[in-house]
């Protein structure tokens, strides 16, 4: 759409007190993390192909998978071409890599998602080095997906049901799914484009379980893509959003694959049915505690497009003025309007830091696992399932802050901001539902109360909850250190009366699981424990609004430096040049319900009531 910008927008940006480049280059970890960008963005975004006549929301079920699965073997291609030249397409120190792009080519999910983003990385991971010179071929047939949960257990993955039986006769594992609650169900792209799964599977050698292992399986043809004998596969029907990610169900009945086919770099069986333990039995979790950490990343990069939208808007759009004698102003100027957008714009810069911290951390770990030392596993583990927890709590709560800071414009499809929203909330479920992810952090850290509690030695790292049983607490600071030392006095005190209350159960005859069943509401809420007065509060908020008043002039600036391009953006309200009404107008003019000046509908079942009595 062509034409001038808004006059708004012209001024917002002239108002702009810092360089916008210099915090583009920021966001991207260096300029020419930014350049790399851009040149891929421009390299994908001008395929035509990718670009859809009629918008997605007017497709069926089946049209919407087949016009996504199109767009994805494109982008498959253009991928491996990349690779090929060289060109480092999927570093996660920015949250604007190719995932992003991606956003705008599907205006959803890419169905091979999990195939790019887990099923390869789990092979990378957990497969011994010959496994993955077999699987990993840049011209594999195999399209994965990555095959967890099932009907009856997603969270408690201890009980899934699905086995796989070794059988030393013929050298092959047997899967097998024994009844309806144990069918595999949600893997992406399972429902119609996998070919071959890594299946999770409780491990069964001579009668002996031997607990959750993962194998590789072929499902379906390769060549006429026809599931495979003992395969029942199939797609799970709509949901509120992930609707072209194609999830799937499926079930074995005695499916036969070689032994070979577990992945074996953390642990084995032999040709004879011997079984190597792992160094560490949860080695087999790595890929969930890799998807955990990634996703901070990406819903920083959520957070910056709903921001971006909602910023524009604010500032393009006019209603109501302050003092009844002036014209009316830009809903930005309402300082309650502030508080709703500037707290996401600054959410999604914290958790950018947060998840590129968490990468490094990972990477870390990562590589102390690979000389054999796990001590660092378990905090890590901790880290991630409290800030995947909480970065997707909160991520949804502010993208949906930003939708309804769009009014009622912000309920229309056109603005994206839906679409956003049922995307980021899906992740406070997937990868590990946010109540148990925050259960397991409870747990590390009750860990170490006990230790604190018990006067025994305590790693650095919690040094505080000493601090807080000898009361060492200093006065609350109105400051960056005061509020991180308030923090730690809320997770001491949090972590303490749960620990008390689990005593307490423990102490009244209970099990040990029940009584820390009966303290998880404690254990997962926050109650202020902090030296903090009414008036460090009252100090705090009047602090808080001289900064909303400081952002201000630079709110579009801001957004504007998250440089996300308006083909990924996708949104009528959002787009750089702020022509909203004229772009809303050209979407509405695409309505199927439009193409008619008088709908068929009227013959057939208005006009015989309203011309009832006339005819
Ligand atoms: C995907 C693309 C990648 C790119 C990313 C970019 C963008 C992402 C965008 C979109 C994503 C798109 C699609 C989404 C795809 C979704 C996929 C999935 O959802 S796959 C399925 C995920 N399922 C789960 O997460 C299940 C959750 N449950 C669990 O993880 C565990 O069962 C639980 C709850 C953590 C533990 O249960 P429990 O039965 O109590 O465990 P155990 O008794 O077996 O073990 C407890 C001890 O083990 C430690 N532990 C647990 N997990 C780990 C781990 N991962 N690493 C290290 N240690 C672990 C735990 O701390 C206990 O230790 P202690 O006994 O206390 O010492
Ligand atoms: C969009 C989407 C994509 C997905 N993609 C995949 C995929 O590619 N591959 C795959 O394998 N899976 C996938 N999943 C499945 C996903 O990982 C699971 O749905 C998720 O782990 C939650 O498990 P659940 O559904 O069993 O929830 P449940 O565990 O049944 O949760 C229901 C409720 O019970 C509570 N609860 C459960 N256990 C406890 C406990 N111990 N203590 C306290 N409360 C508890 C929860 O807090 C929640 O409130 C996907 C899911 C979604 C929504």
């Amino acid at each position: 759409m062509g034409g001038r910008v808004n006059e708004d927008l012209i001024k917002e940006r002239r108002k702009c007190t810092f360089d916008i480049k210099e915090l583009t280059h920021i966001i991207d970890c260096g300029e020419e993390n930014t350049i790399k960008r851009k040149q891929i963005d421009n390299y994908i975004l001008n395929i035509k192909e990718l670009w859809d006549d009629v918008p997605e929301e007017y497709l069926s079920h089946k049209e919407r998978y087949e016009n996504a699965i199109k767009k994805a073997f494109i982008v498959l291609k253009v991928l491996r071409q990349l690779h090929t030249g060289n060109i480092q397409i999927t570093d996660h120190r920015t949250p604007t890599n190719v995932y992003s792009i991606q956003d705008g080519i599907f205006r959803n999910v890419n169905p091979l998602l999990i195939h790019i983003g887990l099923f390869w990385s789990t092979i990378a991971a957990q497969a011994s080095t010959e496994q993955q010179a077999e699987w990993l071929q840049p011209d594999s047939s195999m399209i994965g997906t990555y095959v967890q949960t099932e009907l009856g257990h997603g969270s408690f993955i201890r009980g899934i049901e699905t086995t796989a039986t070794y059988d030393s006769t013929t050298d092959e594992f047997i899967l097998h799914t024994p009844r309806l609650s144990a069918y595999k169900w949600w893997p992406g792209g399972l429902g119609n484009t996998a070919n071959a799964c890594l299946v999770m599977a409780q491990l069964y050698i001579n009668g002996t379980c031997h607990g959750l292992h993962i194998f590789l399986a072929q499902i379906r043809d390769f060549d006429t893509h026809k599931p495979l004998p003992g395969i029942k596969v199939g797609e799970i029907g709509p949901k509120m959003g992930f609707n072209t990610a194609d999830n799937g169900f499926l079930g074995f009945d005695n499916h036969r694959i070689p032994r070979t086919n577990m992945l074996m770099k953390n642990v084995q069986v032999l040709r004879d049915g011997t079984y190597v333990k792992p160094k560490h039995d949860k080695l087999t979790y790595g890929s969930m505690l890799l998807t955990r950490v990634t996703l901070i990343s990406d819903l920083a990069y959520q957070l910056s497009k709903a921001a971006t939208i909602a910023v524009r808007y604010s500032a393009v759009r006019r209603q109501s003025p302050i003092k009844s004698n002036e014209p009316e102003r830009q809903i930005l100027d309402f300082v309650s309007q502030q508080h709703k957008l500037f707290i996401t714009i600054a959410s999604s810069h914290v958790y950018r830091v947060v998840g590129l911290w968490m990468w490094n951390s990972h990477k870390r770990v990562t590589a102390d696992i690979h000389e054999g030392n796990m001590g660092q596993l378990p905090e890590l583990h901790a880290l991630a399932c409290c800030l995947k927890a909480i970065s997707s709590r909160d991520a949804s709560a502010l993208v949906e802050q930003c939708r309804l800071a769009c009014g009622g414009h912000g309920y229309m499809m056109a603005s994206n901001l839906p679409q956003i929203y049922a995307y980021t909330t899906a992740a406070v479920t997937y990868e590990g539902e946010y109540t148990v992810l925050l259960l397991q952090t409870a747990r590390y850290l009750v860990k170490f109360w006990r230790l604190a509690a018990e006067h025994k030695p305590l790693p650095q790292n919690f040094a505080y909850f000493e601090d807080y049983i000898k009361k060492n607490f200093e006065q609350w600071r109105n400051s960056p250190e005061g509020i991180i030392e308030g923090f730690k006095a809320i997770v001491a005190g949090k972590t303490k009366a749960a620990y008390d209350t689990l005593q307490c159960n423990l102490r009244n005859g209970r099990e040990f699981e029940e009584a820390w069943n009966m303290a998880s509401v404690q254990l997962t809420n926050a109650s202020e424990y902090s030296t903090i007065s009414r008036n460090d509060i009252e100090a705090l908020q009047s602090r808080y609004e001289e900064l909303l008043a400081l952002i201000r002039p630079n709110a579009v600036g801001l957004v504007d430096a998250f440089d996300i391009r308006d083909e990924v953006l996708c949104s009528t309200l959002g787009a750089y040049d702020g022509r909203v009404y004229e772009r809303m107008m050209e979407e509405a003019s695409k309505s199927p319900l439009n193409e008619d000046v008088v709908n068929e509908s009227f013959h057939k079942y208005i006009r015989p009531v309203t011309m009832k009595n006339k005819l």
